[in-house]
């Protein structure tokens, strides 16, 4: 046997983390929190299936950097979804992962402290919290999977997944959706390609065994029975929007031509806002819009939303932070997410019962 270290060469540490059981049974689910989860699964794929008239939304900030900020703005947002429950579905995006293009900050769960800490250990902690309690309000919670180990610690609070732009080609997030518990969105490239997206859609549905970690942390062999909730999330991309009525009906014809279901999400975010903010109430009234004139297939939404507008570099000093203000992507304010809300409800509220009449 060779002498020669060849392995971990690039590895500085390692650190065993708590196990998926161990974290669960210090902070369960309670039977109000467990409820919001699974009336809200159901009612999306009721959505899905064209039994629930309702448009589902997924609103909220780009990140959860601050939970004090995370559950002034969930109250919030519970008390417009039960004014609009009627028409819309609300669902909170808590969203604790964050892809990058190059680097920067990963996001809650990898370094809570924003201090390039990494003390994932308590970023779990402190991200199980936040979503009981968001639950427990009978708010119901979106995120992104993007690590695929962390819904063995956090999945039994979501209602709502995305796969995002940069990983919805990857075989390791295709796998992990076939087994995920809720209905899930891929979105199209960032380079605007709807195909990756079908072509995630198509994998999940199928059964996939692949590796992965069991809820004691055992390293596991995870076969799954496959997904049939996936869904088409359109984002925009490669420079352009891609909401408008034409992409959407290009959109459809490549569902429908792979013999998947039509349910589409409109991201009114990313690149269908050129990352402006200012352009989301549009997009939601051009949506608003495309239903009035008939469109069957634009089934959810997307909205980057946060106490107050804009976004915010991490500043040294930490205190320096401004409150309710998005350390990712810019946001749209409180106010003007009320009034988009409130507007495409009093539009659509008479339309969307006879969708599925
Ligand atoms: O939604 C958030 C961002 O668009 C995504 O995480 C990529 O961010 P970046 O291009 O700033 O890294
Ligand atoms: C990163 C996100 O979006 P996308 O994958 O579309 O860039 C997001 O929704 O936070």
């Amino acid at each position: 046997m060779s002498g020669k270290k060849l392995e971990d060469l690039n590895v500085a540490s390692t650190e065993t983390l708590i196990t998926p059981e161990a974290l669960k049974s210090e902070m369960p689910l309670s039977d109000q929190a467990a409820e919001t989860v699974a009336n809200s699964r159901q009612a999306i794929y009721d959505i899905m299936d064209g039994k629930d008239h309702r448009l589902f939304v997924v609103v909220g900030p780009c990140s959860i950097h601050d939970v004090d900020a995370a559950r002034d703005y969930a109250k919030r947002l519970k008390a417009l979804a039960d004014e609009v429950s009627d028409t819309l579905l609300i669902v909170m995006r808590v969203y604790f992962e964050k892809p990058r293009t190059t680097v920067g900050w990963k996001g809650l769960i990898n370094d809570p402290h924003l201090n390039d800490t990494f003390d994932i250990e308590q970023g779990l902690h402190i991200g199980r919290r936040l979503l009981l309690d968001i639950n427990e309000m009978g708010l119901p919670a979106a995120t992104e999977a993007l690590d695929p180990i962390s819904p063995q610690y956090l999945q039994d609070t979501i209602a709502w997944s995305a796969i995002g732009a940069r990983t919805t080609e990857s075989q390791t997030h295709r796998e992990m959706s076939s087994g995920l518990s809720m209905a899930i969105g891929f979105k199209n490239g960032t380079d605007g390609s709807l195909d990756v997206a079908v072509n995630a859609m198509k994998s999940v549905s199928h059964p996939h065994s692949f590796l992965g970690i069991d809820q004691k942390g055992q390293v596991a062999i995870i076969r799954t029975k496959g997904n049939n909730y996936g869904h088409a999330v359109l984002r925009g991309g490669g420079g352009k929007p891609n909401y408008d009525s034409v992409s959407v009906a290009l959109c459809e014809q490549a569902l429908e031509k792979a013999g998947l279901r039509k349910s589409i999400m409109v991201d009114c975010s990313h690149a269908n806002s050129n990352k402006d903010p200012g352009i989301q109430p549009l997009v939601m009234q051009d949506i608003t819009h495309q239903i009035l004139e008939g469109n069957q297939s634009i089934q959810g939404l997307m909205v980057e939303s946060n106490i107050n507008w804009g976004n915010q570099s991490i500043p040294e000093k930490l205190e320096d932070l401004k409150y309710g203000v998005s350390i990712t992507d810019a946001c749209i304010d409180w106010p003007t997410t009320e009034k988009a809300i409130r507007e495409m409800r009093d539009k659509l509220k008479d339309v969307l019962p006879k969708r599925t009449a």
